[in-house]
């Protein structure tokens, strides 16, 4: 198996309080991982600290053998990582085509804004095959001359999954991709991630506060509590955890 992930000792400060002391995760090829814990437990920071959004006080990353620490965040796009956020980053005006067609071009490194704005940044017919062939895995190509703003949230989501796998991942970050979503929603998005990630063979980190959707979307996961790993292993075994009950299920949103 290739590993796609390796952090190892991840720590991070913010003024006097450790969001994150040594925190060290391997993810293989093609896994499905959960990374789960109580609000503040530091699940976005290690994402960010991951992504190289935010710099680290300790600690290594590597993605897909290269070790990217100190790295910025575009190369490691690059190196095989790609994320999506909790909060729809999308423009409401665009298409749901051009939201893909700007990630392509993030991960070519072709990004020719001056062009762009003069009108002569006409994509390529290689980058709109690449991006109707991602519509297309994700059932999304009726919407591709759609405005963002007429589509459901469950839609909104495949927008932004479409967007990171524009840029081939090997890691692909989810940042609770259940947030306010009902549970056929839901469902309909974990099926269609689940068939595209198998196609595909990309791992997942999955943030996700819906038990149901960890427990049946991921085989492992890892659990922070105040930015220690206090659990790791089988989902299933995991949430079962004194341990982990005691720590955070109290907090936990399950969804009837
Ligand atoms: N930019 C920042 N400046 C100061 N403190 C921060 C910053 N970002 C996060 N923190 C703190 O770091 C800790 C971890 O926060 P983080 O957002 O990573 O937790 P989380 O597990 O993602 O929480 P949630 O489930 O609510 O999204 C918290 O105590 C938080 O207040």
């Amino acid at each position: 198996m290739t590993e796609v992930l390796r952090a190892t000792g991840v720590t991070k400060r913010f003024a006097g309080i450790v969001a994150l002391n040594d925190v060290t995760m391997a993810i293989d090829e093609g896994e499905r991982v959960g990374l789960i814990g109580p609000n503040g437990a530091g699940k976005t920071t290690f994402f960010n600290c991951l992504l190289g959004v935010l710099p680290m006080d300790g600690g290594s990353v590597a993605i897909a053998g290269k070790d990217v620490t100190g790295v910025a965040a575009y190369r490691r796009v690059r190196a095989g990582i790609g994320r999506t956020f909790q909060r729809i980053e999308l423009f409401p005006d665009c298409t749901v085509r051009d939201h893909l067609l700007v990630a392509e071009r993030v991960r070519r490194g072709t990004g020719r804004l001056w062009k762009d704005m003069i009108g002569l940044g006409r994509p390529t017919s290689a980058e709109l095959a690449q991006c109707d062939q991602v519509l297309g895995l994700l059932g999304l190509l009726d919407l591709a001359d759609e405005p963002i703003e007429r589509l459901s949230l469950g839609q909104g989501r495949l927008v932004e999954v479409g967007r990171a796998l524009m840029t081939e991942p090997k890691l692909l970050l989810l940042d609770e991709p259940s947030s306010g979503l009902d549970r056929s929603e839901t469902s309909a998005l974990a099926k269609t991630l689940q068939e595209v990630q198998r196609e595909q063979g990309f791992a997942i980190l999955l943030v996700e506060h819906d038990v149901e959707l960890v427990t049946s979307f991921t085989e492992r996961s890892y659990v922070l509590d105040f930015g220690r790993l206090i659990a790791e292993g089988p989902t299933r075994e995991v949430m079962a955890s004194k341990e982990v009950r005691d720590a955070y299920l109290g907090n936990f949103e399950v969804k009837s």
